[in-house]
């Protein structure tokens, strides 16, 4: 037989719990390894629970190498006993005379035999059969098929010559037997990261350079408006100032009058109408800063060059003395002075929230500008709320808090919090029903090597595409982005400091870029400072939390701290992240005095002057 794979999958809740109780398994892995040269054996265990058995026959049915499924277990009368179940809507054509023989083989050896329920079939090139679940049953299961497996796995995969070969073996031609050799190699990976064959222990994603997964996010994502041609073509509805108004507290007058005693024939506030009262040149209105002029009056002579000379019986001002010769157009904005009625509202585009929220607001409009929808989820068993009491083992979650203050920091609002423990089901729900209303999800944890990291297993499961699924950087190398049609998907790793560093580095910028800016500023400025301290360089590009202080004019960068990722403590002070490259042969540090780039995190990013 040529190499092919067999995927040996183990469903049981026991083994999966503690899969050293796993016996048919590897009985299974054993037996094929006696019985075919060439084979590879990969395996894998999972609980009962027919989403979890299916996804890992899905993956196992992509793959064009992997010809042969064995399951054992799940396949009884009891309630949790779901294999067929699983195994049938996957199966493009059923082979019932296969399960008769397995079933004929066991029944041979024992009654019980007709409990299994097994079923198999050909998905894809993919050849499945169902076994029970006891290592006694796999073997006479197994022992009733083995020699029909060759053939069965030609015809699939309508392989002509190899047909022809067996068939002539069938007919006595004396040809080495298919099924008396050796495996050339078993191996086990019981875990639910890798692809599957040797190299499976490590994460099969490449691990990309982070301005690639940049240009991949710019890529991908669409902006959900143009923020800057939508601001460009906003003309004013308005006026500002709508009418002639004091730009002093003082006296309205004609400026063709002159100085000296005027009588105050009224009061002007901010918010009054337009007065349109006659005036003589000898009198005036007593008027206040943003109050319209009245009609007849084109200047303001302010309260500091006029003397109050009397007030009438109520207590008014009633005569003033004006100072200094009234000059037309004196401390008067004129109508439209600072934005005129089909002036463009924004000169050139600037998408800071500040600027586009309050300038639409001074027109009398609200931002219409649809911004993106962002959820924010963390993921482990092992969280607490800030306000739960301290529990054995449990952790408090602080990737919830940093994550929303972040994006409300960035001026983005958080539409939802969620809290996951590390289920599959759960996550599953829970990505489905806040894609129903959000744009972006912001997860963090989950995304690494552990066989509760279920956040990649749930995207490949909903039919996400995973762009990336590791950075080489430091911290935040398993970050994970991912999309559905407009709907994107942030994996960041869970150590607090990984999950600080990729936000900015990532999902801000991805936000950014969909709510309509500039791509140039959508990532974080850039400046260069000098390095303070010596630091040995790591095997990945890292970014180092860093404070910045102003020296005679120099920008400086004092390293805050333990840079473990786990240590939120180095994002007290830290104004930015310093880019040290990765260590090489002829550079293994980086030296004091040394120039570097880095990212400004805040906006009071100078921390000291000295
Ligand atoms: N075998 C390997 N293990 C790990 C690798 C690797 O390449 N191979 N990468 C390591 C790196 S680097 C990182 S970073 C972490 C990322 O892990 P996950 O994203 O899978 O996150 P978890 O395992 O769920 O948690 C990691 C760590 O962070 C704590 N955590 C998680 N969420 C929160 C939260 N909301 N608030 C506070 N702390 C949180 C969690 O308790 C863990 O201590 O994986 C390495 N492993
Ligand atoms: O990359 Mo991890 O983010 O080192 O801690
Ligand atoms: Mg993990």
């Amino acid at each position: 037989m040529e190499a092919i794979t067999f995927g040996v999958l183990t469903i049981s809740d026991t083994c999966y719990q503690a899969p050293a109780k796993d016996k048919s398994g590897p009985k299974l892995v054993r037996l094929i390894g006696e019985t075919f040269q060439n084979a590879e054996v990969i395996a894998s265990i999972v609980p009962d629970e027919q989403e979890l058995i299916q996804r890992e026959l899905r993956k196992w049915i992509a793959r064009e190498d992997l010809r042969v499924i064995l399951t054992t277990g799940g396949t009884g009368f009891a309630p949790r006993d779901v294999t067929p179940e699983a195994t049938k809507p996957l199966l493009e054509k059923e082979c019932p005379q296969l399960a008769l023989v397995i079933a004929l083989g066991s029944l041979q050896k024992t009654k019980f035999a007709a409990l299994s329920r097994g079923v198999c079939g050909i998905a894809g090139n993919t050849l499945i059969l169902n076994f029970p679940g006891s290592e006694k049953a796999v073997t006479e299961c197994f022992e009733a098929v083995s020699e029909l497996l060759p053939h069965a796995v030609h015809l699939i995969g309508d392989e002509v010559a190899l047909v022809r070969k067996i068939h002539a073996e069938v007919q006595g031609t004396p040809t080495q037997s298919a099924s008396t050799v050796i495996a050339r190699t078993a191996h086990v990976c019981p875990h639910k990261t890798g692809a599957g064959s040797d190299s499976d222990r490590n994460s099969p994603f490449p691990m990309l350079p982070v301005q690639e997964v940049l240009s991949i996010i710019f890529d991908t994502v669409k902006r959900t408006s143009d923020l800057e041609k939508l601001l460009w073509q906003q003309t004013s509805p308005v006026n500002i100032p709508p009418f002639r108004a004091s730009i002093k507290d003082g006296y309205a007058m004609k400026s063709t009058g002159f100085s000296g005693t005027k009588r105050v024939v009224g009061y002007i506030a901010a918010g009054s109408a337009p007065n349109p009262s006659p005036l003589a040149e000898d009198e005036c209105f007593k008027i206040n800063t943003g109050a319209p002029l009245p009609l007849e009056a084109d200047c303001v002579v302010q309260v500091e060059d006029t003397k109050l000379l009397q007030r009438d019986k109520h207590g008014q001002e009633s005569l003033v003395d004006i100072l200094v010769e009234p000059q037309a157009g004196l401390d008067v904005r004129a109508i439209g002075h600072d934005l005129s009625t089909q002036d463009r509202i924004f000169p050139f585009p600037d998408a800071s929230p500040v600027v586009v929220k309050s300038l639409l607001a001074s027109v009398g409009k609200r931002s219409s500008v649809r911004r993106p929808k962002v959820a924010i989820v963390s993921t482990g068993s092992e969280l607490l709320a800030p306000h739960d009491q301290p529990v054995a083992g449990k952790i408090y979650d602080s990737n919830t808090t940093m994550l929303e203050e972040l994006l409300l920091y960035f001026g983005f609002d958080c539409i939802q919090t969620t809290v996951l423990s590390d289920s599959f089901d759960e996550t599953k729900l829970a990505l489905v029903n806040l894609f129903e209303t959000v744009d972006f999800v912001i997860c963090s944890g989950g995304v690494s090597m552990g066989d509760k990291d279920f956040v990649k297993p749930v995207l490949e499961h909903l039919q996400f595409k995973l762009h990336c699924g590791r950075v080489n950087m430091k911290p935040g190398k398993p970050m994970t982005f991912a999309s559905r049609e407009q709907k994107y998907f942030f994996g960041l790793p869970g150590n607090p400091v990984s999950a600080f560093v990729t936000f900015h580095l990532f999902a801000l910028p991805a936000i950014r870029w969909a709510a309509g800016w500039d791509r140039s500023k959508c990532t974080l400025p850039v400046l260069q400072v000098k390095l303070l301290n010596e630091l040995p360089l790591d095997g990945r590009p890292e970014y180092v939390r860093a404070s910045v202080v102003s020296k005679n004019g120099e920008l400086q960068a004092r390293i805050v701290g333990d840079q473990i990722s786990s240590r939120l403590q180095s994002i007290v002070g830290a104004d930015v992240l310093l880019h040290l490259p990765g260590r090489t042969s002829e550079r293994t540090s980086a030296r004091a005095g040394e120039v570097f780039s880095a990212s400004v995190l805040r906006y009071d990013f100078i921390s000291k002057y000295e």
